[in-house]
């Protein structure tokens, strides 16, 4: 193993029947980064993560904690990272302190080192005002920043998160999203699954893309866009009788692709210093246009590029 690699995976497969869902997967996650697993639904993510918790045993492949083999030393793995998502399975029907207090307790702190790092985690996720509240009466957020807190109560270097922000409000995704910078800072390794393009986009270091059970690409959300291709020109041609010779105009200007929806044209650009000459041979014909834009390829882009819809 490389020294700096906190989780390993080789040729990871999984398969529930006939079906194939997990389909010899590779990946590294270096220590410190946030690496995320994107894809969308029953791509087969949280299967993948879930053998990497050893909560699901593999049909083949290896996946190794720090250097540990999470079936031939599953306990010692088991012991170096924190889980949270759909597993947490807190007391709905006490407080958050007493959840906290009973899962420290658990893991073996004292009661005092129990109450201090109960503490300390009510004040982290702020959750010290609703600390004595039954969960039953949370909000959604409030639950997840609990989960969260419950699975941190030991430290881990290493955190599982699957899919933490689905289903919040857009103002406690962005405490998420700031929680789990936090814990990266204070150097935390995470890999987090997400259907979601600008949460891997805002957060992951590196991704990989998963389709079918296999990952399509991997790299960082920046590599990843670059791969679609440069910017997308986009404008509107100003008479309707104008559009074909528009289009013949930026044919002959740009070798790509030209979309067309009525009136409006896109094409992708090689170089963005291309719209100086388009620019100037619509000024030459006489096409007016307006509304134009140049928008660098977004991380959605990437991703239906990459992906084949449904899974
Ligand atoms: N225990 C199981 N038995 C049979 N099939 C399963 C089981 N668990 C998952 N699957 C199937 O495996 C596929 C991958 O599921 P998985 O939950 O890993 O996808 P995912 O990428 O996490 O998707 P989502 O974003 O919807 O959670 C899906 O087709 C799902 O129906």
């Amino acid at each position: 193993m490389t020294a700096n690699n906190a989780i390993e995976v080789s040729h990871l497969t999984k398969r529930f029947g006939q079906k194939t869902v997990v389909d010899d997967i590779s990946f590294n996650v270096r220590q410190g980064e946030v690496f995320g697993l994107l894809g969308p639904n029953g791509a087969g993510k949280t299967t993948t993560l879930r053998m990497m918790a050893t909560l699901l045993r593999a049909d083949a492949g290896q996946v190794k904690i720090f250097g540990h083999d999470t079936v031939k030393e599953g306990r010692l793995a088991r012991s170096m990272f924190g889980l949270t998502g759909q597993y947490a399975s807190v007391d709905e029907d006490i407080s958050a302190r007493e959840n906290l207090m009973i899962f420290s307790r658990l893991n073996g702190l004292s009661r005092q080192a129990a109450r201090q790092r109960t503490t300390e985690l009510l004040v982290d996720f702020s959750l010290e005002n609703s600390a004595d509240k039954a969960l039953k009466n949370f909000s959604g957020g409030m639950r997840r920043r609990l989960d969260l807190a419950v699975s941190l109560i030991t430290q881990p270097t290493l955190i599982f998160l699957d899919e933490p922000t689905t289903g919040l409000d857009p103002r406690t995704r962005t405490q998420m999203w700031a929680t789990i910078r936090k814990l990266v800072k204070q150097g935390s390794t995470v890999l987090l699954t997400t259907q979601y393009l600008d949460e891997a986009d805002q957060l992951a270091d590196r991704l990989a893309i998963i389709d079918h059970g296999k990952v399509v690409k991997m790299g960082t959300p920046a590599e990843l866009k670059r791969q679609v291709g440069g910017s997308k020109l986009q404008f509107t041609v100003g008479e309707a009788t104008q559009v074909a010779s528009a289009v013949r105009l930026l044919t002959a200007q740009v070798p790509n692709t030209i979309q067309r929806t009525g009136q409006r044209l896109s094409v992708r650009l090689n170089q963005v210093t291309e719209l100086t000459s388009i620019l100037a041979a619509f000024n030459q014909a006489k096409i007016a246009i307006d509304h134009l834009s140049v928008q660098e390829p977004s991380l959605d882009d990437a991703f239906m590029a990459l992906t084949v819809g449904k899974n």
